[in-house]
């Protein structure tokens, strides 16, 4: 009899309905494979103290069963909007000038920690696999071994693990790493984020290192591994085959006869990189005059975490920068930008994408990012667009035929758009085709498996 999986993860979404976020997205493609329970937020919050503060939900979905918990507004107030996403989003993505350092949104994290152990304990057979993901539930795995579980638990960080010292900053974050040790397997992104995650332990818990990915330390041994997510191409090129994908294309097209169309699909986050997106678009404008009132920006900006301060504040800043470019730029029969602050359902983005001469996907750092991976996929191999990548995005260290880029570099990025823009046809095709290989050779269904056979293969903690 083979285990159940089991998957934890803050966010979740229903695997049979299109989901925005590259989290929800890859576990609901990976989960509808092999079905079994998936456990999580079930984004509903209820008034501190209220009826209803930690109850559970089951429903079936298709092969997997979803249960849902319901947090209090003061729990998930700390755990998510505070801790989660004040605390562990920004220094993650190297950003200490944005942590806002709190001992209350700690001991929130801590509890709904606690409670997602205690209710999932309930939950468990003792022959399942459970697969935790995520910055949200870094301590789960500990929480569930002090309420006695012992199957096997692995742990999938979407986000990057940054350089020691950064990680250093955080005040907590020794608790942190020796809870991850608690775990029989962790996965990193890319090779950058394990040489990080090896350095931090080596210097800061003097962990031995024994063989190529296994760590010692806190008493407890775990394996470390890069594992890069991907997409499931063939989904993703049945969505380009859809009416609405389709209907969007030709509704791109028919608008923008004479224009070149760049494309950005972000949620609105400051790691997204979208200001200076904005500013190299400016540069391209300004130094290669043959772009105006042809080049044109559509930015899909999501709307995400508002209510946390800073993303208030890139919200501001970007749509000053359109308005700018706009009014300085603009034409009565051309826009050079279209900023849209909301969400765009999945199955219109292949024809976004396949409408797009160019795709900026130039975070300052992202684990991976799957919209790069989305927008090769959804190409045209006869006559491809270009993806101009940033070299800090973890889905860098595989798609190198991409345009890479450092994207605080603003004049450099205007140029690299500007050979986007201007490159042959052979070059295109040549440099999609090696994209497209690896796309389709890093899936999500290679994650899954490679993941979950790590999984079982890795020696057990003792404990
Ligand atoms: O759940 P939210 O707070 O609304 O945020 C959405 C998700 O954002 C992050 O996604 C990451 O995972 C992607 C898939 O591995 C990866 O490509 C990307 O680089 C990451 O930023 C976050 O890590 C998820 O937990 C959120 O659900
Ligand atoms: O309006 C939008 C914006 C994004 N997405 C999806 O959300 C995911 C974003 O994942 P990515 O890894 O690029 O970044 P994240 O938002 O997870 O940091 C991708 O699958 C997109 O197709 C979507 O469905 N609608």
């Amino acid at each position: 009899m083979t285990s159940r999986l089991v998957v934890v993860s803050n966010r979740i979404g229903d695997p049979r309905k299109a989901a925005a976020g590259g989290l929800a997205v890859a576990l609901g493609d990976a989960l509808s494979e092999s079905g079994g329970l998936w456990f999580g937020w079930s984004g509903k919050v209820v008034a501190g103290g209220a009826r209803g503060e930690g109850d559970l939900h089951l429903q079936p979905s298709g092969k997997v069963t979803l249960a849902t918990l319901d947090l209090g507004s003061d729990d998930h107030a700390a755990y998510y909007a505070g801790y989660s996403n004040r605390v562990l989003w920004p220094v993650f993505h190297y950003r200490l000038d944005l942590a806002q350092f709190d001992d209350g949104y700690f001991e929130g994290y801590q509890r709904v920690n606690r409670l997602f152990a205690r209710k999932l304990s309930t939950l468990l057979k003792p022959d399942d696999i459970i697969w935790v993901h995520d910055y949200h539930l870094i301590p789960l795995a500990a929480e569930l071994r002090a309420l006695g579980c012992r199957q096997r638990i692995g742990f999938f960080l979407h986000i990057p693990m940054p350089p020691p010292l950064v990680m250093a900053a955080i005040p907590a974050h020794d608790m942190l790493m020796r809870s991850l040790f608690a775990y029989d397997l962790i996965g990193l992104q890319s090779e950058a984020d394990v040489a990080h995650f090896a350095r931090y332990v080596e210097m800061e818990a003097g962990a031995e290192r024994l063989g190529r990915d296994q760590y010692r330390a806190f008493g407890q041994q775990v394996c470390a591994r890069a594992f890069p997510i991907g997409i499931d191409v063939d989904e993703f090129q049945a969505l380009a085959q859809t009416p609405e994908s389709i209907e969007t294309r030709e509704t791109l097209r028919s608008q923008y006869p004479l224009r070149q169309l760049l494309i950005g699909v972000d949620r609105l986050d400051y790691s997204k990189g979208l200001p200076q997106r904005l500013r190299a678009f400016h540069r391209l404008l300004a130094d290669y005059p043959e772009n105006r009132n042809s080049a044109t920006l559509i930015q899909v900006a999501t709307p995400t975490r508002e209510g946390v301060e800073s993303y208030e504040d890139i919200r501001r800043e970007l749509e000053g920068l359109s308005g700018q470019i706009n009014g300085e730029y603009g034409e009565l029969d051309w826009m050079p930008v279209r900023y849209i602050h909301r969400t765009l359902a999945r199955r219109r983005l292949p024809g976004l994408y396949r409408a797009g001469r160019v795709a900026l996907v130039t975070p300052l750092r992202d684990g991976m990012n799957l919209v790069a991976k989305e927008f090769v996929a959804a190409q045209d191999a006869a006559d491809p667009g270009v993806l101009v990548l940033s070299r800090f995005a973890g889905a860098a260290e595989q798609m190198r035929a991409a345009l890479l880029v450092n994207p605080y570099d603003i004049g450099a990025t205007a140029g690299a758009v500007q050979r986007a823009l201007r490159m042959p046809l052979s070059e295109r095709v040549e440099r999609h085709q090696a994209l497209l290989a690896g796309v389709r050779e890093h899936d999500v269904h290679r994650w899954r498996r490679e993941f979950l056979q790590a999984l079982q293969a890795a020696e057990r903690a003792p404990g």
